[in-house]
């Protein structure tokens, strides 16, 4: 998992899992809402500037194209003489016209019109107007006399007129296509924006959401697994309880369970191997210690010592300085005998006042060395403290006829029996 990933992980962890859920649906809800009202606003604005471009256009280009036709009606009528209809409101039309162009020119320019266009236009309109103006001076007293006028001269000037508004209205037409073009230009960008935005905050709000998501879902995953692991008993498993939210307390109580049940186990397993006064290998223990170290000497083709202790007159301790010394002089004769045994060499409590030392791949005579070191080590403090008491120890070795565990703790009982016969406190070869 990449570094930034595991950051806003732990950063996300820090908050409820109840608040990131509540999060992770702000995170689908807000954006949409937000893309939706702009995408709206946006089609709105859209659509008004449409409005606003056709109004322009039919404001900016109906009036000329009235005027055009009424002169086109009116060199139709002058060509076939028939001008009994009442003459069209040339005057009013060129006045709209002027103020039409006076409005463009004092208005703030658009920015998308193009003001060579509008200005090519009004220079083509101030060429085409006396040319109108004079057509609006005769045609009203021809009208008005019901004469039958020269017509030759009003067609001429007519066709004259006719192509000078042409020409203003093609300009003015052309600035008009500009603005749609511009507009329609601005519209599409605004479009492709919003498109860009939506697949921007579509993918960041995938992202995020799939980050919360994954912010619970993969604690769960461990624990899962973790309790998994504890229920096969697997008491080595750990937890990283270090985030504030609800998957990080149950981490930690996870934890100091898994613990508790370590202690637990590791004070059962020590009171089905260890004696509890002594704290040396039990009974049990040290005859599964002894098998062992039989069979590593079968294979190795080594030889396996042991030696049977017994205690001394320790009922007589018992008796004289009570229960609780003969409990501290067996702790003492423990720790005496550990001290001065190898470190390879296992010591256990084999019954009340009995020892078994199992001493792997020695032989006889030098188990015999030790056992003289551990006889004469607890002898030395008897004598100053009749607290303390002596030992009797029977050697026995595979060596020396004896091959399996029962052999090897007969013969050393055997020689043990005969060194409390002899008087005690001595060793004696099985
Ligand atoms: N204080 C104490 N005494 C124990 C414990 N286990 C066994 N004993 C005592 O150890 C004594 C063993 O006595 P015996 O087997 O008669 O032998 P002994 O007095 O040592 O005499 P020998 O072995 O013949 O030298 C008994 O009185 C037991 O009550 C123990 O854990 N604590």
């Amino acid at each position: 998992m990449p570094n930034s990933v595991r950051w806003l992980e732990s950063t996300l962890r820090r908050i409820s899992v109840g608040k990131r859920m509540a999060i992770a649906a702000l995170t689908l809800v807000v954006p949409m809402t937000a893309l939706i009202t702009v995408s709206v606003s946006v089609l709105q604005h859209q659509e008004r500037e449409l409005h606003h471009t056709i109004d322009e256009a039919v404001n900016l280009l109906v009036p000329l194209a009235t005027l055009e036709y009424d002169l086109q009606r009116a060199l139709t009528d002058a060509l076939s003489a028939e001008t009994g209809e009442p003459v069209p409101d040339y005057g009013g039309l060129t006045l709209s016209i002027d103020r039409l162009f006076s409005e463009l020119s004092s208005a703030a320019p658009e920015p998308d019109m193009d003001a060579d266009m509008i200005a090519q236009a009004q220079q083509a309109w101030r060429l085409a107007r006396p040319t109108i103006e004079g057509i609006v001076e005769q045609a009203r007293p021809l009208q008005l006399s019901g004469e039958r006028p020269s017509y030759g001269v009003v067609r001429q000037q007519l066709t004259t007129a006719i192509q000078d508004l042409e020409q203003v209205r093609m300009h003015l037409a052309s600035a008009v296509k500009r603005q749609a073009a511009e507009a329609s230009q601005t519209q599409q960008r605004q479009l492709h924006l919003l498109i860009l935005a939506w697949v921007a905050t579509l993918i960041a709000a995938f992202l995020l959401f799939s980050l919360i998501v994954y912010s619970i879902v993969r604690p769960a995953r461990d624990l899962g697994r973790a309790i998994e692991r504890l229920g096969s008993g697997d008491l080595s498993v750990r937890v990283d309880g270090g985030a504030r939210d609800e998957l990080g307390a149950v981490a930690r109580y996870l934890d100091t369970m898994t613990q508790r049940f370590a202690i637990w186990k590791s004070v059962l397993e020590d009171a089905a191997h260890q004696d509890a006064l002594t704290r040396l290998p039990n009974r049990r223990a040290i005859l599964a210690t002894l098998e062992a170290a039989l069979t590593v000497a079968q294979e190795q083709q080594g030889v396996v010592s042991v030696m049977m202790i017994d205690v001394d007159r320790f009922k007589q301790i018992n008796d004289r300085f009570g229960h609780a010394a003969g409990d501290r002089a067996l702790v003492w004769l423990a720790d005496t005998l550990r001290g001065l045994l190898r470190s390879e060499d296992i010591l256990g409590r084999y019954a009340g006042d009995e020892f078994l030392a199992v001493l792997p791949g020695t032989p006889h005579d030098e188990a015999l060395r030790i056992a003289e070191r551990l006889c004469r080590g607890a002898s030395h403090a008897s004598r100053d403290d009749p607290a303390k008491p002596s030992v009797t120890i029977g050697v026995a070795s595979t060596g020396s006829g004896a091959q399996n565990a029962e052999a090897l703790l007969e013969a050393a009982d055997r020689a043990l029996f005969q060194g409390k016969r002899a008087g005690r406190g001595q060793v004696v070869p099985g």
